[in-house]
């Protein structure tokens, strides 16, 4: 391998006249989690069907798990484990059965099938229930044992494609501890979400997708420094303080009601420092400082153009 477990450039595809993706590049190295967001109906299943081998792209240069995707996607299915949208349990089975034809069509002996089996069941908390039919499960319940089935073949790259939406949050955090874990276990996980927040906690880089190409790459604070928004409030008690801190502060915006004043900043500690040292040599002390510094939603939406998202609305205070 190169260290990439995932390498994509110049990805196109089209449904009819629809252009869906118009020269997409990423790259994802090894033991990572890459983030691929984007408005609903943007192409992100798109291109985890095309990484995954389900659907064929028009042109690009495809390597996955070091394997050209044309030449050699039989080599690239060994490589990978996909889950998600197209989950791959039955039902009418129960979890343990489940998971013991996932064995069967990897091959593995009766007796190592059972084994990885009740192993991968325990870790994924499902051996109580692992003798009930699957579709007695919680949603949570059905989306581990579908990661689970997918570890069965001990894939290196993991596609999951929307793997909490839909959970309640404790779900939610479980499925996040579970994607760190596999991620610590050296595993490349390429996920398509439509929780900007779940990107922020989980991705090591995030890329948004939109108009057919990679609007924007980078780690979520690269991401948020795009956009505007970042600055610091700045709160007194004292009227007179206030109105010091003001005069100092020349590019503030007031509210002489609640005494804030609000500065635009980029809240790195050189923006910070300097701030404290023009209220410093003013004299003035604030009752309460914060910084705000925008979030995913702002630089999705600065993005994408306001495009419709549905993404939780959240202030990041720090
Ligand atoms: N088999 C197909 N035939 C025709 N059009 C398709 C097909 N599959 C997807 N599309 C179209 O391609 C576009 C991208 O779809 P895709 O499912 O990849 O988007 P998405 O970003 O995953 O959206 P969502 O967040 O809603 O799941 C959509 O306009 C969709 O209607």
């Amino acid at each position: 391998m190169t260290g990439l477990a995932i390498a994509v450039h110049g990805l196109r595809k089209s449904y009819g006249d629809k252009v869906v993706l118009d020269g997409v590049d990423l790259t994802v190295p090894e033991g990572t989690i890459f983030s691929l967001l984007g408005p609903n109906g943007a192409g992100k299943t798109t291109v985890v069907k095309i990484l995954s081998t389900l659907v064929t792209a028009d042109a690009g240069d495809l390597r996955v798990g070091g394997h050209d995707l044309a030449a050699d996607p039989q080599a690239v299915r060994a490589a990978i484990g996909v889950t998600g949208q197209f989950s791959a349990v039955d039902g009418l089975i129960t979890g343990e059965e489940n998971m013991l034809l996932m064995a069967d069509l990897h091959h593995l002996s009766k007796r190592e099938g059972r084994r990885v089996a009740a192993e991968l069941l325990e870790r994924f908390d499902l051996a109580e229930a692992a003798k009930r039919p699957a579709s007695t499960y919680s949603g949570g319940m059905k989306r581990r044992l579908d990661i689970a089935m997918t570890l069965v073949g001990e894939p290196r790259i993991i596609f999951l494609d929307e793997p909490t939406t839909g959970l309640d949050p404790r779900s939610r955090h479980g499925m996040w501890q579970i994607i760190r874990e596999l991620v610590s276990g050296g595993v490349t996980v390429f996920l398509t979400t439509q929780y900007l927040e779940e990107a922020d906690e989980l991705a090591d880089r995030i890329a948004v997708l939109h108009d057919g190409g990679i609007a924007a790459e980078g780690t979520a604070e690269e991401l948020k420094q795009i956009v505007p928004g970042g600055h610091v409030r700045l709160r007194f008690t004292d009227p007179a303080g206030y109105r010091s801190a003001a005069s100092a502060l020349d590019a503030a915006s007031r509210d002489d009601e609640s005494l804030v004043l609000q500065v635009p900043s980029d809240g790195s500690q050189r923006e910070l420092r300097a701030l404290l040292d023009r209220l410093d040599s003013a004299g003035v002390e604030a009752d309460g400082l914060t910084v705000h510094t925008p979030d995913l939603d702002d630089v999705f939406f600065a993005l994408t153009g306001g495009a419709a998202v549905p993404a939780q609305s959240k202030e990041t205070v720090r």
